[in-house]
């Protein structure tokens, strides 16, 4: 483990220089691991582990994705089987499925979960809503995961740029003595960048309190906010998307990424670093509470429950798909099209 300064808190995180990919390839060397699910994470994940030279199947029911799973190059009966094929096959269970779809298969997982197996997970969603999932693992299996901390999609993406992105991991279940190094070793095998340490329960509150937060929830209100008042008081929508949506997008959230907050600022004038100095401390005000009400909606396990009951239906895909055909027929996306089509590397 490393020691990084974390702006003034030291924490211990693993890097790939120290836990490097020929490294992870021993620890797993004699273990098949089974990606049960080939929806965002699986595809990023198995594609990362094969590419990297891990021993890897697949496991997904027979349609439309796994017939995807045939487009990347996994081959029916050699690398790619029916769920309870794989689970038999696998030593390590990726279980990759959505969280409430991981409800219903558990008892079949749980037959397969034979002694000295691990199960591994991208969430801590399953074990710790136990109460409400019924998934308990075996006490002789080894119980961890790795989280990539973003989109499967983009996890594979910068895999293949050379680049990688940051995952937590955690320790449930140790029944091995070596769960650790093995989920060490998944988390590099996957394609991080590198991995901190949590444990099942906060990884799970954070990772909801995000997503919900400024990763998805809170940016779509703002965005749709600003965008509104502009378009009210007369601004035309391309001019309310460009200076809603698309020069966060296209300039200052690369120069943030590339450097940090400040030196976005100043690239920037100074009248709008005056402004934006000002400005950020009234919004911090205005939805700090949103994020307390967020969290402790979080904590009571509300969030879950809605998770679950909402996506256990069995029109839930197409229920969440209208609700996406509406932002997506919404003004200002529909400008943002028409922006994007506009961008001079699409013509
Ligand atoms: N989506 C992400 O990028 C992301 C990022 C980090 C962590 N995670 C976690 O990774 C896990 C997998 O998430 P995901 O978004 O990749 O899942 P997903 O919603 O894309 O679904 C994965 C697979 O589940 C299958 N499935 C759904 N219902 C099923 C059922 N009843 N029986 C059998 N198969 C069924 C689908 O065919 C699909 O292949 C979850 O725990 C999630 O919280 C996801
Ligand atoms: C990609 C996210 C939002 O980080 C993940 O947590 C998810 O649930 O898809
Ligand atoms: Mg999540
Ligand atoms: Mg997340």
């Amino acid at each position: 483990m490393a020691t990084i300064n974390f702006g003034g808190v030291e924490e211990q995180v693993v890097t790939r220089e120290e836990f490097p990919l020929e490294k992870a390839r021993e620890v797993l060397a004699n273990e098949t691991i089974a990606v049960i699910g080939y929806g965002v994470q699986g595809p990023g994940q198995s594609l990362n582990m094969r590419d990297n030279g891990f021993n890897v199947i697949v496991g997904q029911r027979k349609g439309k994705t796994y017939d995807k799973a045939i487009a990347d190059g996994w081959v029916p009966g050699e690398t790619l089987f029916e769920i309870e094929e794989a689970l038999e096959k696998g030593t390590i269970i990726c279980f990759l499925l959505s969280d409430a779809a991981q409800i219903e298969l558990w008892p079949t997982v749980k037959a397969a979960l034979k002694p000295g197996k691990s199960l591994y997970f991208s969430h801590g969603f399953g074990v710790t809503y136990k109460e409400k999932t019924g998934i308990v693992p075996p006490t002789d299996v080894d119980v961890f995961l790795v989280a990539p901390k973003g989109s499967g999609t983009s996890l594979r993406r910068l895999f293949v740029e050379g680049k990688g992105l940051n995952s937590s991991f955690a320790i449930y279940q140790d029944a091995s003595g070596n769960a650790r190094t093995k989920a060490i070793a998944m988390g590099i095998g996957v394609g991080s960048g590198y991995l901190f340490e949590t444990d099942f329960y906060k990884e799970v509150t954070s990772d909801l309190t995000g997503e919900r937060g400024t990763l998805m929830g809170a940016i779509q209100g703002i965005f749709a906010a600003q965008y509104e008042v502009l378009r009210a008081n007369g601004h035309s929508p391309s001019e309310a998307f460009n200076e809603t949506v698309e020069e966060l997008t296209q300039s200052l959230m690369p120069l943030v990424a590339e450097n940090g907050m400040d030196w976005m600022y100043a690239n920037c004038s100074t009248t709008a670093q005056r402004g934006a100095l000002d400005w950020w401390k009234p919004f911090h005000d205005a939805t700090k509470p949103v994020f307390e009400k967020l969290y402790n909606s979080v904590k009571s396990q509300e969030q879950a429950e809605i998770s679950i009951t909402r996506n256990s239906q069995p029109d839930y895909r197409e229920k969440l798909e209208i609700e996406l055909a509406e932002l997506r027929d919404s003004e200002m996306w529909q400008a943002g099209k028409a922006v994007r089509s506009l961008r001079p590397e699409r013509s």
